[in-house]
């Protein structure tokens, strides 16, 4: 539906994005990672025809942005890093404004402005000024006013920069809530706590370049980690940990302490089989921990740096 084929622009002589590429599918929740300074908003910039690139294309439904940039602005909204609102003026009024520079009036313009207030939750604070607002509502409001024109891929500049931890969980639920309805997002962020609750697939971006594609799971699997499980359960866990260990996908079983902890490329599968196994020996399989290989390991594992320095994102 989108693609992004071998982008680059160049500031001075330094490259900014080299050789840029991936391509997001209708529905899709794709996630644009990595630490300030990776590329990504110029890479964005590019995207939503703001910038022109010095080599390479964007093409949505086989029309390019060169040849056709009515066309993709038309089909593709932005939601800037920074809060871009009128705050003396109310809700309503503000995607009012952004709707007619698109060009939209009349029926449309108000039916626009409804279904924005109704996605972005703030349906019942239409009449307040903006300066009235927290700063998680201007959030909400500036994620409304970049569904304006009702795109078919919504682009968001890390829109949790520096807000409350409240407000940015429920800026990724009402993303989430985007997507599920049919909503194709591209989330731009350098939190991998973000871009692993909220995408399937995925673009590390590291030194203007791309350095990881593909789903979360296939991406997160690059560092080679598995995951780790721990079943805790009471009764003779030795005679079900020989019976397992005949299974090649669970990996370094051991009984520590009357927990079963096993390795495995897909946790999900490996919890199944052993929580069958307890249950045909009689046993209660409780409290079960998994802890997935994450994007961080995968970050680190190809950059040999951290992708932040912890602390903040967590979701
Ligand atoms: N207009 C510009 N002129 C010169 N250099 C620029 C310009 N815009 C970006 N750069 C440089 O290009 C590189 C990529 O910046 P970019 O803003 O795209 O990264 P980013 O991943 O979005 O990071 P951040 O989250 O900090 O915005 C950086 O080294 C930045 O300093």
């Amino acid at each position: 539906m989108l693609e992004v084929s071998h982008l680059s622009k160049r500031f001075s002589d330094k490259y900014a994005v080299k050789n840029v590429s991936f391509q997001v599918n209708q529905g899709d929740s794709f996630g644009l990672l990595g630490p300030n300074g990776a590329g990504k908003s110029t890479t964005i910039s590019m995207v939503t025809g703001l910038l022109s690139p010095d080599e390479g294309e964007v093409t949505m439904h086989g029309k390019t942005m060169r040849k056709h940039p009515k066309f993709l602005k038309q089909r593709i909204g932005l939601v800037p890093q920074t809060i871009a609102l009128y705050d003396t003026l109310t809700a309503r009024e503000n995607l009012e404004f952004w709707g007619t520079v698109y060009g939209i009036t009349g029926s449309k313009l108000k039916d626009n402005v409804n279904w924005c207030l109704r996605v972005a939750g703030l349906e019942d604070n239409t009449k307040q000024l903006v300066k009235k607002y927290s700063g998680g509502m201007q959030r909400r409001l500036n994620i409304a006013v970049g569904m304006i024109h009702r795109p078919e891929v919504l682009i968001m500049d890390e829109p949790t920069v520096g807000i409350d931890p409240q407000s940015r969980n429920h800026i990724l639920q009402t993303v989430k809530d985007l997507n599920k309805q049919g909503i194709t997002v591209i989330y731009t962020s350098h939190y991998m706590e973000e871009v692993q609750f909220l995408c399937e697939r995925l673009a590390i971006m590291d030194h203007g370049q791309v350095i990881a594609y593909g789903s979360l799971n296939d991406v997160r699997q690059l560092a080679g980690t598995l995951a780790t499980i721990t079943i805790e359960a009471q009764g003779d866990l030795d005679s079900i940990l020989k019976e397992l260990q005949q299974d090649l996908s669970l990996k370094n079983l051991q009984n520590r302490d009357g927990a079963l902890v096993l390795q495995s490329t897909n946790a999900a599968a490996a919890v199944s089989k052993v929580v069958l196994a307890m249950s045909q020996h009689g046993l209660q399989p409780a409290n079960i921990n998994v802890e997935e290989p994450n994007l961080e390991a995968a970050f680190l594992h190809l950059t040999g740096r951290q992708l932040r320095d912890g602390g903040e994102g967590a979701v």
